[in-house]
């Protein structure tokens, strides 16, 4: 679909959306995204230009359906999947990005850092019809033999191009933690649970020298240019626990975040904004605000927030919860958090519980932004709820097979999908079924009505 888009802008001195963007030109990929997000075409077009919103659309990943991030748009989920030095093989990342479009992720992050990480990007990104995001840190560190030391900015620059050139749609880049920052690190209980974040403390302390992505930031910005990669810059000093959450460190970092984005706005290169962590639910508000102020209502893509940290193994679930609030308050999009967070590498099965749970969260935060037709889908369902329309319920569910398998574990004879009741209450406790049958007789209510007027009169 995007072949012929793409090949016409060939000559094109920039190719970002956010360059047609402040040209004033509705892109093909804008056109798309309207339709979908049910917006103007030209209110797309300006909230780009603006750095609200933004497409991450390589020019290269051709078979992708473009889709948005930012305030005007509904809330996004991305799922992160990837092999470690652990567990890596290329089938097993391909089924977990198919999973991820099943249950309707809208972007994949590929956070590989065992086996050939070539391979298996090229893999997920020619099965993939969402955008792929990176941490091309996680390769860069690889390529020079795992000694942090060996890093050099060309080696970095390097890499970054050969992602680029393959297809991956947004970039995690770790600029905004300064050397001057490494003492707000030391008073945490945590210190820095980023692992590119973590690469970055381990580098600039054995040069004393500044960060090397933040020096070549301007190389970086001429390659994400060159072929629409958008920027997820990284947040490094997160809060990895309650007790980190919103100190100095953290917020310090935010600010450097939001200099950095007016400087790739400048080269017209698309920016989102990546958040904790870790937060007591109290604070989440407060976090949301303060990353519009200091990032200039560049997209916010936040990890959860978790908003406890004893949920071992059920981490998808205390991670929605800071989500959802998280999306409500003005996130643009969650990333989701597996069963499996802070236990190991998640499996096919954990990217489907964490999608779903994160569908929940979002869509929850869709409707409290109270956004045009978000409640319609949870109107529908208590339709085919109360009208007993299991096929229609399974339908309407994040999880249908789920909503199917867990109705079938009780009453699984197909006599049962007409039924007017389930196992929950049986056929004569069924709550829908003993009012439907009073509300049936439209002459006694009528009469209710009536004496209670009387009632009021008197
Ligand atoms: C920043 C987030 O990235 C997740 N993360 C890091 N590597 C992988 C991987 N290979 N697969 C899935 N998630 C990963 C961590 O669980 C953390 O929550
Ligand atoms: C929302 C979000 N935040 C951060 C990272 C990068 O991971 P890390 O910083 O651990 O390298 C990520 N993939 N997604
Ligand atoms: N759970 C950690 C966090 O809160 C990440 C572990 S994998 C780098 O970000
Ligand atoms: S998830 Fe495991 S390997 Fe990664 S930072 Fe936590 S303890 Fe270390
Ligand atoms: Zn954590």
């Amino acid at each position: 679909m995007r072949t012929s888009w793409v090949k016409k802008r060939e000559n094109d001195e920039c190719k970002t959306q956010m360059y047609y963007a402040k040209q004033g030109i509705i892109t093909e990929e804008m056109e798309y995204v309207a339709k979908i997000e049910d917006l103007e075409p030209e209110l797309v077009r300006s909230e780009i230009a603006r750095g609200r919103l933004i497409i991450p659309a390589n020019v290269n990943h051709t078979n992708l359906e473009p889709m948005a991030i930012g305030l005007a748009s509904k809330c996004k989920i991305n799922a992160n999947i990837g092999s470690s030095a652990i567990a890596s093989d290329v089938q097993g990342e391909i089924e977990k990005v198919q999973v991820s479009q099943h249950y309707k992720a809208d972007t994949a992050m590929d956070l590989s850092t065992g086996g050939d990480l070539d391979e298996i990007r090229s893999a997920v990104i020619e099965n993939s019809k969402i955008p792929i995001g990176t941490v091309p840190i996680y390769q860069i560190l690889h390529d020079v033999g795992n000694k942090i030391e060996d890093l050099s900015i060309d080696v970095m620059l390097e890499v970054l191009e050969r992602q680029a050139k393959q297809g991956v749609s947004y970039f995690t880049i770790h600029a905004g933690f300064l050397l001057e920052t490494m003492p707000k690190v030391a008073k945490r209980k945590m210190g820095i649970v980023s692992r590119g974040g973590s690469l970055m403390a381990a580098w600039m302390m054995h040069y004393h020298r500044e960060n090397p992505f933040y020096t070549a930031f301007d190389d970086i910005l001429d390659i994400c240019a060159k072929y629409d990669v958008s920027l997820s810059l990284g947040d490094s000093l997160r809060p990895g626990c309650l007790a980190d959450a919103s100190d100095d460190a953290q917020l310090g970092e935010l600010k450097v975040l939001g200099d950095l984005t007016l400087r790739a706005w400048e080269k017209n290169v698309q920016v989102m904004i990546e958040g904790p962590g870790h937060v007591p639910l109290n604070q989440i508000e407060r976090n949301m605000k303060i990353q519009r102020e200091y990032c200039h209502e560049a997209p916010f893509y936040i990890l959860g927030p978790l908003v406890t940290d004893i949920a071992a193994g059920y981490d998808h679930i205390s991670s929605a919860i800071g989500a959802a609030v998280g999306g409500w308050h003005g996130a643009s999009m969650l990333c989701y958090v597996t069963p499996k967070e802070h236990l190991g590498l998640p499996n096919a099965d954990d990217v489907r519980e964490g999608i779903i749970a994160y569908k929940i969260a979002a869509h929850a935060a869709d409707i409290a932004r109270g956004r045009k037709g978000a409640r319609d889908i949870d109107d529908e369902m208590s339709d085919a709820r109360y009208s007993f329309d299991w096929e229609k319920q399974f339908e309407l569910a994040l999880d249908s097979e789920r909503a199917r398998e867990y109705h079938d574990e009780t009453l699984p004879q197909d006599v049962f999908k007409e039924a007017e009741f389930c196992s929950m209450c049986g056929p004569k406790f069924c709550s829908y079924k003993i009012t439907q049958e009073i509300m049936d007789n439209p002459d006694a209510i009528a009469k209710i009505a009536e004496d209670a007027k009387l009632a009021e009169a008197n």
